[in-house]
């Protein structure tokens, strides 16, 4: 797993972030946070508060307003579209509470294809997805459609699309928000254990279990601002 961070240490440095929409909602207003590699970040908040937002501009799909983003030694504002789609593919993993997945793909091409677009060849990708898949524990479920995949197999081919390209840095928007407690319990056990193995993770939820057992650093987000933080043991 990717260890290494920029120059300052750090895998993601946001200073002093600001974003206002067109419509004139101020989504964040000064956020400084830096991410140390090997953390694992749990921001929380009440909805509305922001947490959204902030992955959008660490993912480089928004742009902020103000403030600067590097993430992995790459200024986001220096990138064009086209560098930003690239920083995306290639740098980071991002995992949804709805999963995402194209569900007119099996499971194998959904994660294979994060590779293909990361310009790895079809059979290199292919093989290296089913590698992912059976190191989560859906090698067997590789040719199923996701319709036909129970909200935790989904999310853990989604977590292994994420890591096809062992990104600098794992990005999960709400990730047991759509599964039953069980499942959730499964999820937060398999961000733990990647997160242990060295994988940087910045995860934004309203779940307290997967904050508790997941992260090392909670940070508290209030309308668009931090409020606060604390430094947790992982408990496995
Ligand atoms: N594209 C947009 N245009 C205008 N306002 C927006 C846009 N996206 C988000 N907002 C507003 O910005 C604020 C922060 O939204 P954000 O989605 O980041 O919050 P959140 O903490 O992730 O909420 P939730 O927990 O409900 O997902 C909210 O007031 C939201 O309505």
């Amino acid at each position: 797993m990717p260890l290494e961070g920029d120059e300052s240490g750090q895998i993601v440095s946001l200073t002093d972030l600001c974003k206002e929409f067109p419509d004139g909602t101020r989504a964040l207003s000064g956020v400084s946070l830096h991410i140390r590699p090997g953390e694992a970040v749990a921001v929380m908040g009440p909805s509305g508060c922001g947490k959204s937002t902030l992955l959008n501009l660490v993912a480089g799909v928004d742009r902020p307003t103000s403030g600067s983003v590097v993430v992995h030694d790459e200024d986001l504002s220096q990138l064009n579209e086209t560098g930003l789609a690239l920083f995306r593919r290639r740098r980071i993993g991002m995992v949804f509470q709805f999963f995402n997945l194209l569900e007119d793909l099996p499971a194998l091409d959904n994660v294979a294809l994060a590779g293909q677009l990361a310009g790895v060849p079809t059979a290199q990708a292919r093989q290296r997805a089913r590698e992912r898949l059976t190191e989560l524990g859906v090698g067997d479920r590789a040719d199923a459609y996701p319709a036909t995949l129970s909200g935790g197999e989904r999310q853990r081919v989604a977590v292994a699309r994420a890591l096809m390209n062992e990104p600098a840095l794992l990005l999960a928007d709400e990730p047991t928000g759509a599964l039953d407690s069980a499942s959730g319990a499964q999820v937060a056990d398999l961000l733990l254990a990647l997160n242990q193995r060295g994988q940087t993770l910045l995860l934004v939820t309203h779940d307290q279990m997967l904050a508790e057992r997941v992260a090392t650093r909670v940070v508290e987000l209030a309308d668009g601002a931090i409020i606060g933080e604390r430094v947790l043991e992982q408990t496995a």
